[in-house]
């Protein structure tokens, strides 16, 4: 029987500038230009995401290190915050344990944190020590981790992409093309018919068949969530409308559900967690596509959980783009048949790597797709850039 090596010590570290916070951008980018937000009730934080701080965090780097000098690393959106819950609270429940005991490992994490944490900052921290482990493991073995999770069911992934260019989007082989929503209920029938304009813009450019969706990230209430789809399906056939209210809002969500013209698709889940967050999704018929990011939700070993319930319920999971984390997960699903691409070009008018510059060799899609084969390296196929200014405000 084959023994892999323990695990020695779990690092933590916070990282500036794009990357896993990919909202940790440079001016004038797409990605932070006037989008509607919850906070665009206020004036003074309409224009910019990041004047209220949607880039507050930055980016974690977890680090386990094995006994044999084996390093697995993930990254995702905490910060130092996250470095001290790491450090200080779930290192504990991984240092001289196997990295084949991830269930427990999971299961300690979780319930150890519940009384402060169940959603949100912890769970991100939790997720990245579980995509760290993830990683661990498929170098240990020396094998990509969509090999361990039962290998891929299709030979190639598509994407559609997410950002202010679905025309270039289509012309760069994507399957289709998710805008950000620049106006909210607070700019009245002013910005709805902005909302519009853009969208019959974007359809006489992109033409009938190309699929156009709207992320309206948690700003709409049910009315104008309804008004909208409601016009976009009729003038502009939308293929669905994304995050359109508050995710703690799971009757909304049911109510838009069945407010929404037939044969319109009602996304959600980014900013949902663990398996008990999206069962209620699930069971309140909120959604036809849950959307989990893997870095956010509890990781690949919550995911696994989560995508089975979706899957009773016969429901697409189509996690939020995570780079690598998801695709080595969305290749392994029957009911994950295309996966989210962020384009992080500033224009957007260029594919370039999602967290980039933090993963070294991080695979894009070439014309929209990317070859399974692409995966097959240990882990999630990817290294850390130890280029970049890596802080370890924690230790323990
Ligand atoms: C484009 C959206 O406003 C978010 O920035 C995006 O990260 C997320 O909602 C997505 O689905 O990609
Ligand atoms: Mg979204």
């Amino acid at each position: 029987m084959v023994t892999l090596s323990r695990i020695k010590h779990v690092r933590a570290f916070t990282v500036r500038g794009g990357g896993a916070d990919y909202h940790d951008q440079g001016e004038g980018h797409w990605i932070d230009d006037h989008i509607a937000t919850p906070m665009a009730k206020y004036p003074e934080y309409r224009q910019s995401r990041q004047s209220f701080g949607i880039n507050v965090l930055g980016t974690l780097v977890v680090e386990i290190e094995a006994e044999d000098g084996t390093i697995g690393f993930a990254v995702t959106t905490g910060g130092e915050p996250a470095c001290y819950i790491v450090e200080k609270h779930l290192a504990r429940f991984l240092e001289g344990r196997s990295p084949t005991d991830y269930e427990k490992i999971w299961d300690q994490m979780f319930f150890s944190t519940q009384y402060y944490g169940r959603k949100g900052l912890v769970v991100n921290a939790i997720s990245g020590v579980d995509l760290a482990l993830w990683d661990l493991l498929g170098k240990l073995r020396d094998e990509p981790v969509y090999q361990l999770l039962g290998g891929a069911v299709r030979d190639e992934l598509q994407f559609y992409a997410t950002g202010a260019r679905p025309d270039v989007a289509k012309e760069l082989g994507f399957i289709g093309g998710k805008l950000p929503l620049h106006h909210g209920p607070a700019e009245g029938e002013e910005g709805m018919h902005k909302n519009i304009a853009l969208l019959a813009d974007m359809r006489a450019k992109c033409g009938d068949d190309f699929w156009l969706m709207y992320d309206c990230w948690m700003a709409l209430d049910v009315n104008y969530a309804t008004k909208l789809a409601t016009r976009a399906w009729n003038e502009c056939g939308l293929k669905w409308i994304e995050e359109a209210i508050s995710p703690d809002d799971y009757w909304g969500y049911a109510e838009l559900k069945r407010n929404v013209p037939k044969g319109m698709l009602v996304t959600t889940g980014e900013h949902e967690a663990t398996r008990w967050g999206f069962r209620m999704l699930l069971e309140m018929d909120c959604c036809d596509i849950i959307q989990p990011d893997v870095g956010w939700c509890g990781g690949v070993t919550e995911l696994l959980k989560i995508s089975a319930l979706a899957d009773a319920a016969g429901k697409l999971v189509v996690p939020h783009g995570s780079s690598v984390y998801s695709y080595h997960f969305v290749v392994t699903r029957h009911n994950s048949p295309f996966a989210e691409f962020l384009m992080m070009h500033p224009g957007p008018t260029e594919v370039v790597p999602m967290f980039a510059p933090q993963l070294l060799g991080e695979p894009v899609p070439q014309n929209g797709r990317m070859r399974t084969s692409a995966l097959d390296k240990p882990g999630f196929g990817v290294e850390l850039n130890r280029d970049i200014a890596l802080h370890r405000p924690y230790t323990h």
